[in-house]
C-alpha cells in the first residue's frame, strides 16, 4: 500500500503536467488557427490549418503548378499561410502591375531567408540584399561595368569561341545520340565564368560543379524559411550549406587573390578587376569587402549560366516537338547565314522568327517560374484587400504566361503570336515577365539574349535533329524538375545529322 502511494504521487504530478501541456498546445493551435482565419480583409484563400497553415496544399507537385490550381479556385490575388509566414500569390497581369508598378517601392524588398543567408554572404549579393543603398551600389556597378550593351558586345569573341567548341563536339557524335543538356550548361557557364573572372580559369570546372551542387540543395521550400522564429531550424539550415559554401568560398578567394597578384599588363579587365578597383578607390564607408565581391560574382555566374542554358534546352525540346516550327527556323537561319557559311553574331538581329521562338519558350518555360520572392515594406491595399508589412509576395509568372484569358491556345507552342507586335520581356508587359519587373527586374537581359540566340542559331544552322530510338516527336518527355530554376527533369538527348550547307 505504502509502495502504491509512493508510486502514485510522482506519476500524478507528471500526469497533471502532461495534461496541462496538451491543453497548452491545443490552446496555441486554436489561437493560431483562429487568428489566421479571422482577419476579414485579407485576400481570399483556403482555410489554414494550425501550425502548417496551407503547406499541405503544396505537397505533391511543383509549387508553381499547385499555386496555379489554387489560384484557379481563389482568384489572382490569394492569401496563403505557409508555415508561420503570410504570403500573397499573384496570378494575373493586373495584380502583377499593381505590385511591380503602382506599389513598386513598397514591394522592392526581398525576404531575409535563412536558406539564402549563408550562400549569399549574409545577403550581400544583388539578388537577396535588402532594398537600400548597398543594393543600389552593387547593382549599379554590375549594370554599368558588365551588363551594358557595349560591354556585352565586348564578350562576342568569348561566346563565339565557346560555340565553336560546342559545334565541334556535337559534330563528332554525328548520327549518335548526344546529351545536349550536358553540353549546353557547361558552355553557358563557361561564358559567364570568362566574363566574370577572365580567361579560362583553372578553377572554372570545380567552381561550376560546386555551384551546381549548391543550387540542388537550394531547390524547394526550406523549413527554416517557413518557420523563421525557430532558432533550431535556422542552425540546421546553416549547417546544411556550410560545407559546400566553404568550398565555394575557397575557390572564389583564390580567384580574387590571383587577380590581385597579376601584373597590370596581362589584364583584359573582367568583373573581378572592376570590383577590386572599386574596392581600392572608394572611401571606407562605401568600400566593398572581399565577401561582398564574392557574393556578387556568384550572382553573375549563376544568373549568367543557369537561366540562359535552360532556355536553350527548352527551346530545342519545343522545336523537336514542333517540326513545322523547326523547319521554319532552320530555313531562316540558313537563309541569313547561307552566304557566309558560318554563324556569328553580326546577323543575329535578322533572325526575327528565332527571336519569337525564344519569347515563346520564355512564356511557357520561364527559368524562374515564381520570379524571386519579394516582401512588402509597409502595409498597403491592393484591390481593396489589406496587405500588411512583411508579407511575402510570390508572383507566378509561369501561370500568368499560360493564362487562357490573355493568351489564345495558351498551352500550345506558337512563336507566331510574337510576330508583328511589340510584346516584350523588358518589364512593360505584365502578361509576359520571365525577367520580372519594377526596379528589381533582372539586370542581365542584355547579357542573356546572345547566350540564347547564338547557340540556338548554331544548332539549327549546322544540324538536322531527330529523337533516339525511333521515338515520335510528340513523345518527347517535357516533365519539369523541381529546383531553383525550371530545368527539364530528364536530360535532352538528340541525334544530330550534319547539314550540308549550300554555298
Ligand atoms: C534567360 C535568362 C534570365 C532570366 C529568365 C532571369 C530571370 C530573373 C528574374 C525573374 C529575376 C527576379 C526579378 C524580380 O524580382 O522581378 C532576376 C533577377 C536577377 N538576375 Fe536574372 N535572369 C536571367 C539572366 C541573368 C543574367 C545573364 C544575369 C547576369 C549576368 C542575371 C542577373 C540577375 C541579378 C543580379 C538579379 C537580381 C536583381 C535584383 O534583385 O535587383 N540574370 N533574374
Amino acid at each position: 500500500m505504502v509502495m502504491d502511494v509512493h508510486h502514485y504521487h510522482p506519476f500524478s504530478v507528471y500526469f497533471i503536467a502532461s495534461i496541462l501541456f496538451v491543453f497548452f498546445i491545443l490552446y496555441k493551435l486554436v489561437q493560431s488557427w483562429s487568428s489566421s482565419n479571422s482577419s476579414s480583409n485579407l485576400p481570399p484563400g483556403p482555410t489554414t490549418l494550425p501550425l502548417i497553415g496551407n503547406l499541405h496544399q503544396l505537397v505533391g507537385s511543383l509549387p508553381h503548378h499547385s499555386l496555379k490550381l489554387l489560384a484557379d479556385k481563389y482568384g489572382p490575388l490569394m492569401h496563403l499561410k505557409l508555415g508561420e509566414v503570410s504570403n500573397i500569390i499573384v496570378t494575373s497581369p493586373d495584380i502583377a502591375q499593381e505590385v511591380l508598378k503602382t506599389h513598386d517601392v513598397n514591394f522592392s524588398d526581398r525576404p531575409n531567408l535563412a536558406s539564402a543567408r549563408t550562400v549569399s554572404y549574409n545577403n550581400t549579393n544583388i539578388v537577396f540584399s535588402p532594398y537600400g543603398e548597398y543594393w543600389r551600389q552593387v547593382r549599379k556597378i554590375c549594370t554599368v561595368e558588365l551588363l551594358t550593351t557595349k560591354r556585352v558586345q565586348s564578350f562576342q569573341s568569348i561566346r563565339e569561341e565557346e560555340m565553336v567548341e560546342l559545334v565541334k563536339k556535337i559534330a563528332a557524335s554525328e548520327g549518335c545520340a548526344v546529351n545536349l543538356t550536358q553540353n549546353i550548361f557547361p558552355m553557358t557557364y563557361g561564358i559567364a565564368a570568362r566574363a566574370a573572372f577572365g580567361k579560362k580559369s583553372r578553377y572554372q570546372q570545380v567552381f561550376i560543379s560546386k555551384i551546381e551542387e549548391q543550387l540542388k540543395l537550394m531547390g524547394g521550400f526550406s523549413l527554416a524559411d517557413l518557420y523563421p522564429s525557430s532558432r533550431v531550424l535556422e542552425i540546421a539550415e546553416r549547417v546544411k550549406f556550410e560545407k559546400i559554401h566553404k568550398e565555394i568560398d575557397r575557390v572564389l578567394q583564390d580567384i580574387i587573390d590571383e587577380h590581385r597578384n597579376r601584373s597590370e599588363c596581362e589584364v583584359v579587365e573582367d568583373l573581378v578587376d572592376v570590383l577590386l578597383k572599386y574596392q581600392q578607390e572608394n572611401d571606407s564607408e562605401s568600400v566593398l569587402t572581399d565577401d561582398n565581391i564574392k557574393a556578387v560574382i556568384q550572382d553573375i555566374f549563376v544568373g549568367g549560366g543557369e537561366t540562359s542554358s535552360s532556355v536553350v534546352e527548352w527551346g530545342m525540346s519545343e522545336l523537336i516537338r514542333n517540326p513545322r516550327v523547326m523547319e521554319k527556323a532552320q530555313a531562316e537561319v540558313r537563309r541569313v547565314y547561307g552566304k557566309k557559311g558560318y554563324v556569328d553574331e553580326t546577323e543575329l538581329q535578322k533572325l526575327i522568327y528565332l527571336k519569337s521562338i525564344i519569347k515563346e519558350t520564355l512564356r511557357l518555360h520561364p527559368p524562374a517560374p515564381l520570379l524571386a520572392p519579394r516582401e512588402s515594406r509597409e502595409r498597403c491595399e491592393i484591390n481593396g484587400y489589406e496587405i500588411s508589412s512583411k508579407t511575402r509576395v510570390i508572383i507566378n509568372a509561369w501561370a500568368i504566361g499560360r493564362n487562357a484569358e490573355y493568351w489564345t491556345e495558351a498551352e500550345s507552342f506558337k512563336p507566331e503570336r510574337f510576330l508583328n507586335n511589340c510584346i516584350d520581356f523588358k518589364g512593360a508587359d505584365f502578361a509576359f515577365m520571365p525577367f520580372g519587373g519594377g526596379r528589381r527586374i533582372c539586370p542581365g537581359i542584355t547579357f542573356a539574349i546572345p547566350n540564347i540566340e547564338l547557340p540556338l542559331a548554331q544548332l539549327l544552322y549546322h544540324f538536322d535533329w531527330k529523337l533516339p530510338n525511333n521515338m515520335k516527336n510528340e513523345e518527347l518527355d517535357m516533365t519539369e524538375s523541381g529546383g531553383i530554376t525550371l530545368r527539364r527533369k530528364n536530360d535532352l538527348c538528340l541525334i544530330p545529322i550534319t547539314h550540308q550547307t549550300q554555298m
